[in-house]
């Protein structure tokens, strides 16, 4: 099933994405203590976390209780204007209380093997030898259809035992670190954040009543059905 709102324009649905990141957060801190989030990046989330961070939203978030992992990372140091966890630092972190020891930057030192391993290593040890499943795992999707770096006719869409795996994407000659299938699909609640004219082709086959299964997005199904905030441009085919 697909669960979709669609708003007037990237801002906008910037800001429901926030409303809903307080709302899941206040109730995930109410029933377990602390909310678990995974980030992803580009630059459709960077709106989204400027406005979390603005009093009217911060201050109703318990931050000291709030803890992030980065859905995927690009294969640079983490002072690089592509990292996505440096967009996250400059939009978000860096403005409110969130505790340094609540946030898990992917490793990006060494050989992209060597971080994927280790980041799979602290992310099983934070959930305690549970299975890892995030309260609130955030995507995004690239026009070819990528979410996270599960890129097209990447060997990674075929990984069923690894959480966290290197990935190298030949159309852009980087490495990446990227969630793999099995755990996006534990999340509790999957949001993906898709804005822009250029993603309406891939949409359309996504939200197709009988859509084939095409694009590495379409793997993205837990349990709970995800959320999609999308904005008009988006859904325009
Ligand atoms: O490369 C990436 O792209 C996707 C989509 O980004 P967007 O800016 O087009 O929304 C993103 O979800 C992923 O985390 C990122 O590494």
């Amino acid at each position: 099933m697909i669960t979709k709102m669609i708003w007037p324009d990237a801002g906008k649905l910037s800001e429901a994405a926030a409303h809903f990141f307080v709302l899941h957060a206040q109730k995930a801190i109410e029933k377990n203590g602390r909310f678990v989030v995974a980030l992803s990046g580009g630059s459709t989330p960077k709106t989204f976390l400027e406005i979390l961070a603005t009093p009217a939203f911060s201050k109703n978030v318990d931050w000291k209780k709030v803890f992030f992992f980065w859905s995927d990372e690009r294969f640079v140091p983490l002072t690089d204007k592509e990292s996505n966890y440096k967009m996250a630092w400059d939009s978000l972190l860096s403005k409110v209380p969130v505790p340094k020891k609540n946030i898990f930057a992917t490793p990006v030192k060494g050989a992209a093997k060597d971080c994927a391993k280790q980041y799979e290593t602290s992310l099983k040890a934070f959930f305690g030898g549970k299975t890892p499943a995030f309260d609130w795992l955030m995507l995004g999707m690239g026009d070819d259809g990528h979410t996270a770096s599960l890129f097209p006719g990447t060997d990674i869409l075929q990984e069923n035992k690894r959480l966290v795996k290197e990935v190298w994407v030949e159309s852009k000659q980087t490495w990446r670190i990227s969630f793999t299938y099995p755990l996006i699909n534990k999340a509790k609640q999957v949001v993906l954040l898709v804005a822009g004219s250029n993603k309406a082709p891939v949409l359309k086959t996504v939200f197709a009543k009988k859509a084939k299964a095409v694009y590495p997005v379409q793997g993205v199904n837990p349990k709970t059905s995800p959320l999609w905030l999308v904005d008009e441009a988006a859904v325009n085919f």
